[in-house]
C-alpha cells in the first residue's frame, strides 16, 4: 500500500526531518503515528499523499514510485487517499453537507445517493443539526468532524489523518476512532498521526514513532519500542 525505502527529508536545506526512514504499511493495516511536536509526522503524511517528494530514498504509493508518477496521473491517485488535514482545509463557501459531498460529486456519484449517505455520516459524527452550516459558523471541533467525514465518505484505499481528534473531547475522539475502525474493517488502510497517548493506549493498534528524525515501530498498545521499522526490509 505504502512503502518507504531509506527516505531522507528536509525542507530547503533546513535540518533533516526524516533520516533513513524505511517501513511498509500493509494493505488493510491500522497504525498510529506518534512523536513530539515538530517530529515530522505531518511531513511523513505529506510524502504519502503526494504533497512533497523526499530528498533521497523512495516512496511507493499503491506500488508506484511517487517520483515516477506523471502529473496527469496524480488526481486519480489522490482520489484513492482520504486525508484529514491538521488545518481541516474545508471549502469556506460550501456548507457542511456540500464539503462532505465533494469527493462523491467529483467521482460522479448519483445525487440521490449523496443525499442519503452524507447526512447519515454527518449524523454519526454528531453534526446532524448543522448540514447547511458554513464552516466559519462552526467550532473547531465541528469543522474537524466535517473534515473527517469528507475524508472517509468515499471509502478511500488509504486514510491519512493528521491529529484528527485534536479539537474534540475524549468521548467524541473515541467515537471518531470507532469510525476509522469501521472503515478499516471495510478494507481501508489507516494511519493516524496523534499526540493523544490515552487514545493510542486504548485502541489496540501498532504505532510508528518518530524521534530524532528516525522511525521506530512499537508493539501493541505502544508498550515496547523495537528495532527500526525498516530494518527487515534493508539489504544486508
Ligand atoms: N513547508 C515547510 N517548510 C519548511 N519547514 C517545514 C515545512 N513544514 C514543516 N516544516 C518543519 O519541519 C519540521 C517537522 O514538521 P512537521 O509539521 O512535519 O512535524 P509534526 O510532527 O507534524 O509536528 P506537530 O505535531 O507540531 O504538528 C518542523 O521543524 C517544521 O517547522
Amino acid at each position: 500500500m505504502v512503502r518507504f525505502e531509506n527516505v531522507f527529508m528536509r525542507y530547503d536545506g533546513g535540518p533533516v526531518i526524516l533520516r533513513d526512514v524505511s517501513f511498509e504499511l500493509e494493505p488493510g493495516s491500522f497504525h498510529f503515528l506518534t512523536g513530539g511536536s515538530g517530529a515530522g509526522k505531518s511531513t511523513l503524511l505529506r510524502l504519502m499523499y503526494l504533497g512533497a517528494r523526499p530528498v533521497s530514498g523512495r516512496v511507493h504509493l499503491f506500488d508506484r514510485d511517487i517520483s515516477k508518477i506523471r502529473r496527469s496521473e496524480r488526481p486519480a491517485m489522490r482520489r484513492r487517499v482520504g486525508v484529514v488535514f491538521q488545518d481541516f482545509r474545508l471549502i469556506p463557501h460550501l456548507s457542511a453537507l456540500d464539503n462532505v459531498a465533494l469527493p462523491l460529486r467529483i467521482a460522479g456519484t448519483r445525487e440521490a445517493l449523496i443525499r442519503e449517505h452524507v447526512p447519515e455520516l454527518l449524523a454519526w459524527v454528531g453534526l446532524s443539526g448543522h448540514l447547511d452550516a458554513l464552516p466559519a459558523t462552526l467550532s473547531g471541533g465541528q469543522q474537524q468532524r466535517i473534515a473527517i467525514a469528507r475524508a472517509v465518505i468515499g471509502r478511500p484505499s488509504l486514510l491519512l489523518a493528521d491529529e484528527p481528534t485534536g479539537n474534540v473531547d475524549d468521548r467524541i475522539a473515541i467515537r471518531l476512532l470507532y469510525l476509522f475502525e469501521e472503515l478499516n474493517k471495510m478494507g481501508t488502510t489507516v494511519l493516524i498521526a496523534t499526540h493523544n497517548e490515552s487514545l493510542v493506549r486504548r485502541f489496540d493498534h501498532p504505532r510508528l514513532h518518530l524521534e530524532g528524525a528516525r522511525l521506530t515501530r512499537a508493539t501493541v498498545r505502544g508498550a515496547t519500542v523495537s528495532a527500526p521499522a525498516g530494518a527487515a526490509a534493508r539489504p544486508g
